[in-house]
């Protein structure tokens, strides 16, 4: 991700119950422990400036969102954004998402994965870094309940259909179903901010929707 400033924070601003470090999440895995209720837990991986999980939570007041992110500054304002409009049912992790996936999350314990325009890394002997990984893809099918879905969009049409022939081959997820594009009604009514910069730039977006079966 091109590595922009984020707008300051304002210092009045608690984020105590918005952003946790990955270190501070309970293990054993405690989703009461964070949201201070049980709720279909939705996760979003990479969540950059936050906008998606800002108007994810607001639109589904009855689930709870996690989002989690590697760039603790982005973390941080993804969490301001959460603390400033009292989201009770979102919270920001400044961490590896694909740690989480592997160390803390159960079988069956989610009800949505949302993975946006993750960084795509062009270069050959940089695509290990990547997080859509056959391992994290095994851990996605394994976390999700049965009916379960998983959210994938990109810029990037390699990157799109590699991750397809991947889950084809590594996870038993049904799909991908297509996914319609929108056309916005103002400025900021983009899934995500990379969606807003893609499109500007007018190019497509590849967007995909599985199901566990
Ligand atoms: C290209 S940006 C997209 C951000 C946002 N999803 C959007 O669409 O605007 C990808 C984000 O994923 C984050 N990221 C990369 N690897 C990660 C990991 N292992 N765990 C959590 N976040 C990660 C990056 O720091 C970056 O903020």
């Amino acid at each position: 991700m091109g590595r922009r400033a984020v707008p300051s924070i304002d210092p009045s601003l608690s984020l105590s119950r918005h952003l946790k470090m990955y270190d501070e999440l309970p293990e054993p895995w405690d989703p009461v422990a964070l949201f201070e209720r049980q709720a279909p837990l939705e996760v979003e991986v990479g969540s950059g400036k936050g906008l998606f999980l800002q108007n994810a939570a607001r639109a589904t007041p009855e689930h709870n969102f996690l989002g989690i992110e590697v760039a603790h500054k982005y973390a941080r304002f993804a969490a301001s954004r959460l603390a400033k409009r009292q989201l009770a049912n979102a919270v920001m992790v400044s961490g590896d998402g694909l740690r989480l996936f592997r160390e803390l999350l159960p079988e069956g314990s989610l009800e949505a994965v949302h993975v946006y325009f993750p960084d795509p890394w062009w270069k050959k002997r940089h695509r290990k870094r990547r997080v859509l990984t056959p391992e994290f893809l095994i851990d996605v099918s394994r976390t999700l309940r049965v009916g379960g879905l998983f959210h994938f969009w990109t810029d990037v049409e390699e990157y799109f259909l590699t991750t397809l022939d991947l889950l084809a081959e590594v996870s038993s997820l049904r799909g991908p179903e297509p996914v319609e594009e929108k056309s916005p009604e103002h400025d900021l009514d983009y899934l995500t901010h990379f969606e807003r910069r893609k499109r500007k730039d007018g190019l497509p977006i590849y967007r995909s929707l599985f199901t566990r079966v």
